[in-house]
């Protein structure tokens, strides 16, 4: 079962619930999606994941620290690829916010991808204590950990510093936020590797991935949100889905799902 947050009433949280059936993305519908954001509408990624990781941020806000990041302490566990990315700017935002953020990177600096290097090297610039997962054991308690290991990127079971690092979370007491999706579930097929990410909450990005609603993988993926990162609904149309998917954020640019 998923871990329960210590501190939170599902009542108060001002979050739309939409209960009506989405339309679910593969992995390659979600490599079209971005591709035609850039190509088609000259939509930048760093304005995508700057859009995932405000509102990655703003959940940790409502859900985990009482509407008030200030004196409380969140670990952010970011991986190379556009996962940690995004999971970079949630930090940034939170720190800005009054948090005390650590950020633990489960790959060397120049391993990271262009667009999530420079995330990285915005909050080296900033008061963030940057760890590796060697030093991770050092980080004492905090609200909650966001996990921005891996994405929809995911090749086969985590291995090394990643899945230590899901070991690590997993074996804590805190809940765990996953960005776009546990990390170590398959993003089409929902396949649940061994280690995955045991999330509270899960904030995913632009439209669900398919594999969060695999039965198996539903236990580790708790709460579910979806947020707006700025795709405009007539890509959808022309692109993978041929369906009109409307204003899907007309509320608020967080829904919950589940
Ligand atoms: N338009 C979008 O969909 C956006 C997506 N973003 C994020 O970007 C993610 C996709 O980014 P990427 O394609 O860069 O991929 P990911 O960030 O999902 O993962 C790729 C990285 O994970 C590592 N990795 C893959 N399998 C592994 C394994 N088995 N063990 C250890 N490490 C492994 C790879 O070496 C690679 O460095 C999405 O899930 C989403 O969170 C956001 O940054 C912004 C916009
Ligand atoms: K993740």
């Amino acid at each position: 079962m998923p871990k329960k947050s210590r501190e939170y009433d599902s009542q108060k949280i001002m979050i739309p619930f939409r209960q009506e059936g989405l339309p679910t993305l593969t992995e390659e519908d979600m490599r079209e999606v971005d591709r035609s954001m850039i190509e088609e509408y000259g939509i930048e990624l760093i304005q995508m994941m700057e859009n995932a990781g405000r509102n990655l941020a703003r959940l940790l806000r409502e859900r985990f620290l009482k509407g008030d990041p200030r004196g409380r302490r969140v670990a952010v566990l970011a991986g190379p690829g556009g996962n940690g990315g995004g999971a970079i700017v949630s930090a940034r935002h939170l720190h800005n916010w009054g948090a005390s953020v650590d950020l633990i990177i489960s790959r060397p600096e120049e391993d990271f991808k262009p667009v999530s290097r420079k995330q990285l090297d915005i909050v080296r610039r900033m008061e963030v204590p940057l760890h590796r997962p060697e030093t991770a054991g050092r980080i004492g308690e905090v609200s909650a950990i966001i996990d921005g290991l891996i994405g929809y990127g995911l090749k086969g079971a985590p291995k090394d510093e990643a899945a230590d690092l899901i070991r690590w979370a997993n074996g804590r007491d805190e809940p765990i936020c996953s960005l776009d999706i546990p990390s170590g579930i398959g993003s089409t097929e929902g396949a649940v590797y061994d280690p995955t990410v045991r999330a509270s909450v899960t904030m995913t990005l632009a439209m669900p991935k398919r594999g969060l609603f695999d039965p198996e993988a539903g236990a580790f993926v708790g709460e579910l949100y979806l947020a707006d990162i700025g795709v405009p609904p007539e890509l959808y149309e022309s692109m993978c889905l041929k369906i009109d998917v409307g204003p899907i954020f007309a509320e608020d640019e967080l829904i919950r799902l589940r």
